[in-house]
């Protein structure tokens, strides 16, 4: 759906280089989700996709052609967005009247409106609430608006930054939940930011990590976190342990009261057989011996710390 090549963006000096050379496809289709820590040039890099920003060098194509060339107002009826704090709703008219004013700025038909108002209202558990003015709206409500809006029309692509900023868990679940559904049955694509690692383990298919103006990733989630997950066990025995019954150097003890823990971290098979013999011959109880889960956050969290020792 994209393809772009050496992607260069400074906003002043050209040394000063926010996106240094950048490649990357984006898939018809796909959920990517753009992560990286403050500053890394995920909105900037969002903004020139939307064409809001000027890159500085390289080459961005849209379906084979150059992005540069196609009209604003073609492009614009393939792609919408929401960007985090943009104001993306009148207060002072109801969410129907909302996405009624929208669907006819984006020239589309009173009827398509309304089937499609239909449709989102109630994936967005939003429907009672359409005849209400946005301005007594709460913060999610005010969201899940943003997003139907942006959705009208059924646009090709759909790029978010921060959705779910601000939200509780079970409206962050549920809007994730029925983005993924809708653009999973119309084929929509999808371009995310979001610190929130949880919702990007959630619903993407693909992530793309900046770091230091480069890529430092691009790729499957499932891989990412398969590639970067530490081995890390968790090791659960009855009362305390003296640290010097531990083989290994490489772990945590944490206490609990009753049970200790004990996270051992990168440790191979042998290793793991050897200090469960020797735990066992010190003559304490195991209780519990488990694989720490994969959760996206903690790759992320041992990924950036790595960070120092890949090449910029
Ligand atoms: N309008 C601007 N003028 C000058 N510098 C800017 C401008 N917008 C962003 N920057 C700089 O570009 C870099 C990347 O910013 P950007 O907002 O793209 O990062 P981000 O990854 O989205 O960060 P965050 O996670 O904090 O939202 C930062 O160093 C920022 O200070």
């Amino acid at each position: 759906m994209y393809k772009v090549s050496n992607l260069k963006k400074s906003y002043g000096k050209k040394a000063d280089l926010v996106l240094k050379d950048i490649s990357f496809d984006i898939n018809e289709g796909e959920i990517l989700g753009i992560l990286g820590i403050n500053g890394a040039g995920k909105t900037t890099l969002i903004k020139i996709l939307l064409r809001a920003l000027e890159p500085s060098g390289g080459k961005i194509e849209f379906l084979g052609n150059d992005l540069s060339k196609i009209p604003l107002s073609t492009y614009y009826k393939d792609v919408s967005a929401v960007l985090e704090g943009e104001r993306n709703a009148y207060w002072y008219l109801t969410g129907f009247q909302n996405i009624q004013y929208f669907g006819r700025l984006k020239k589309l038909r009173d009827s398509v409106i309304s089937e499609e108002a239909d449709t989102l209202l109630k994936a967005f558990d939003l429907y009672d609430a359409k005849d209400q003015t946005a301005g007594k709206y709460s913060r999610g409500m005010l969201q899940k608006l943003s997003i139907i809006v942006a959705m009208l029309g059924d646009p090709k692509v759909l790029f978010l930054d921060e959705p779910t900023l601000g939200l509780d868990l079970l409206t962050k679940k549920a809007v994730m939940n029925n983005l993924k559904r809708l653009a999973e049955e119309k084929k929509n694509t999808i371009v995310l930011t979001s610190h929130e690692l949880d919702v990007i383990d959630a619903v993407t298919d693909r992530v793309l990590v900046l770091e230091n103006g480069g890529i430092a990733y691009v790729g499957k989630t499932s891989d990412f976190k398969q590639m970067y997950s530490e081995n890390k066990y968790k090791l659960t025995v009855r009362g305390t342990v003296a640290r010097g019954d531990i083989l290994s150097d490489d772990c945590a003890v944490e206490e609990r009261g009753a049970t200790t823990d004990i996270i051992l971290s990168n440790i191979s098979n042998q290793d793991i057989d050897r200090l469960l013999m020797h735990i066992l011959e010190k003559g304490y109880e195991i209780i519990a011996f488990s694989k720490d889960s994969n959760r996206l956050e903690d790759v992320m969290e041992a990924f950036i710390q790595r960070g120092s020792n890949r090449d910029a």
